[in-house]
C-alpha cells in the first residue's frame, strides 16, 4: 500500500503560542460529532480487577489460581486492568514523571532539536495525520525505540533534563521484565505453556515508549486529546498521571473513565495480542479527553514483538469451534501507521 503525504502539523504547545485562535481547526474537524466535555462528567468509572503482580508467581497454588481467574476475566472482557505490586517502586515512577515533563516544559528552541521527521513517528512532536478529515490530536508526544537497546536513536533522547537518559532506560528494564510475567501470565490463562506467547515475541521484545503531554485546552469539548484508537503492541504498560485523569475505556459500546490508583500501572492489551490469542483477548479501545484546567502527563510503553517476526494466531487456539479469525502479519507497528493516521482501525484490515 502507497503511503499517503504526511499533514504536517508543529506541537501544540508552539501552534498555541503562534496564534491567536483558542483551538485552531486542524484539531477541531469533527467537532460536530463530539460530546467529551458532557460525556466526562456523566460517565461512570471503570470497575475493572486489580492485578496483584506478585500473586501470580505465588508458591501457594489457590491464591496464584485466584489472581489468574481475575486477570482471564479482564483480558476477555475489558482487554485492560491494573496492576499492584508490580516491583517498580514509587521512586521510579515520580523520577519518570519528572524528567518527562522537564522536558515538555523546555524553550521550543531546545525541545526543537527532537522533532519528528515527516512521516516517521519517532522523535517529538504531534501525531502523524494524512487526511483532512481527520483531527489533530491535542496532544504532543515523545516517542522513541526503548528496547533492544541497538534500537534507540540516541538523537532523539533529550540530553535535558541530564537524568532523563538514565531513568528511562531504568524505566525500560523493569518494564522488561513486567511485560515477561504478565504474558506469561496469559498464556497460562488460556492453558498455555507460560512461553506461548514470549516465543512469538522471536528474538526480543520491543519495547516503544510514548510520553504524552497534554497541554491545557480552553475548549476540551471541542478537540480529542487523543483519538479513539486501540494500540498497535502486544501489551501496552501504561504509567498514568498522578493528579489528572482523562483516560477512557469502551466497553460494549459505553465509555468509561478510568480511575488513577497511586503505584499501580494500567495495562492494556494490545492488536498483536488479540491475534495471536484468535480473538480471544481483547483489544481495548480507549480514548483520552483534554482538560480546561490542569496540563496531564503519561507515558505509555508498547511491548511488542520483533518486528522481522511473523505473527498470528497460536496454533493451538485455532479449531473447529475457534476458527483463526486472523491473517499471519509482519511488523504490525507499520500496518498500524498506514491506517491510524488516516482515522481507520489497522486490526479490522487483519480479520480473514
Ligand atoms: O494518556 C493516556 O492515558 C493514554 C495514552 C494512549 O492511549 C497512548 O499513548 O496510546
Ligand atoms: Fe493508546
Amino acid at each position: 500500500m502507497q503511503v499517503a503525504p504526511e499533514i504536517p502539523s508543529k506541537p501544540v504547545q508552539d501552534i498555541l503560542a503562534s496564534t491567536s485562535e483558542d483551538v485552531p481547526d486542524i484539531f477541531t474537524r469533527d467537532a460536530g460529532k463530539l460530546s467529551l466535555a458532557a460525556d466526562s462528567t456523566t460517565l461512570p468509572w471503570m470497575d475493572c480487577p486489580i492485578i496483584d503482580f506478585s500473586l501470580l508467581s505465588s508458591p501457594d497454588a489457590v491464591e496464584a489460581k485466584e489472581e489468574l481467574t481475575k486477570l482471564s476475566y479482564a483480558l476477555v472482557s475489558w482487554g485492560s486492568f491494573q496492576v499492584m505490586n508490580h516491583g517498580i517502586t514509587d521512586s521510579l515512577m515520580d523520577g519518570v514523571r519528572e524528567v518527562s515533563k522537564e522536558f515538555f516544559i523546555l524553550p521550543a528552541e531546545e525541545r526543537k532539536k527532537y522533532l519528528r521527521a515527516a512521516n516517521d513517528p519517532e522523535g517529538y512532536g504531534n501525531d502523524t495525520v494524512m487526511s483532512q478529515n481527520v483531527p489533530h490530536n491535542w496532544n504532543d508526544r515523545l516517542y522513541l525505540n526503548v528496547f533492544p537497546e541497538d534500537q534507540r536513536k540516541l538523537g532523539f533522547w533529550p540530553q535535558i533534563p541530564s537524568n532523563f537518559r538514565g531513568t528511562l532506560h531504568e524505566f525500560t528494564m523493569k518494564v522488561k521484565q513486567v511485560n515477561e510475567t504478565l504474558v506469561q501470565a496469559m498464556a497460562r490463562c488460556l492453558g498455555l505453556e507460560d512461553n506461548s506467547f514470549l516465543e512469538e515475541y522471536g528474538d526480543s521484545v520491543r519495547v516503544t515508549a510514548r510520553i504524552n503531554f497534554y497541554p491545557k485546552c480552553p475548549f476540551p469539548e471541542l478537540v480529542h486529546a487523543s483519538r479513539t484508537h486501540s494500540d498497535a503492541s502486544a501489551i501496552t504498560i501504561l504509567l498514568q498521571d498522578k493528579q489528572v485523569e482523562g483516560l477512557q475505556v469502551l466497553k460494549d459500546d459505553n465509555w468509561f473513565k478510568v480511575p488513577i490508583i497511586p503505584s499501580a500501572l494500567f495495562v492494556n492489551v494490545g492488536d498483536q495480542m488479540e491475534i495471536m490469542s484468535n480473538g480471544i483477548f481483547k483489544s481495548a479501545v480507549h480514548r483520552v479527553v483534554a482538560n480546561s484546567e490542569r496540563e496531564r502527563l503519561s507515558l505509555a510503553m508498547f511491548c511488542s514483538p520483533d518486528h522481522e517476526k511473523e505473527i498470528g494466531p497460536l496454533n493451538k487456539l485455532v479449531n473447529e469451534n475457534q476458527p483463526r479469525l486472523y491473517k499471519t502479519i509482519k511488523t504490525y507497528g507499520e500496518i498500524f501507521f498506514r491506517y491510524h493516521p488516516k482515522g481507520e482501525r489497522p486490526i479490522t484490515a487483519m480479520r480473514i
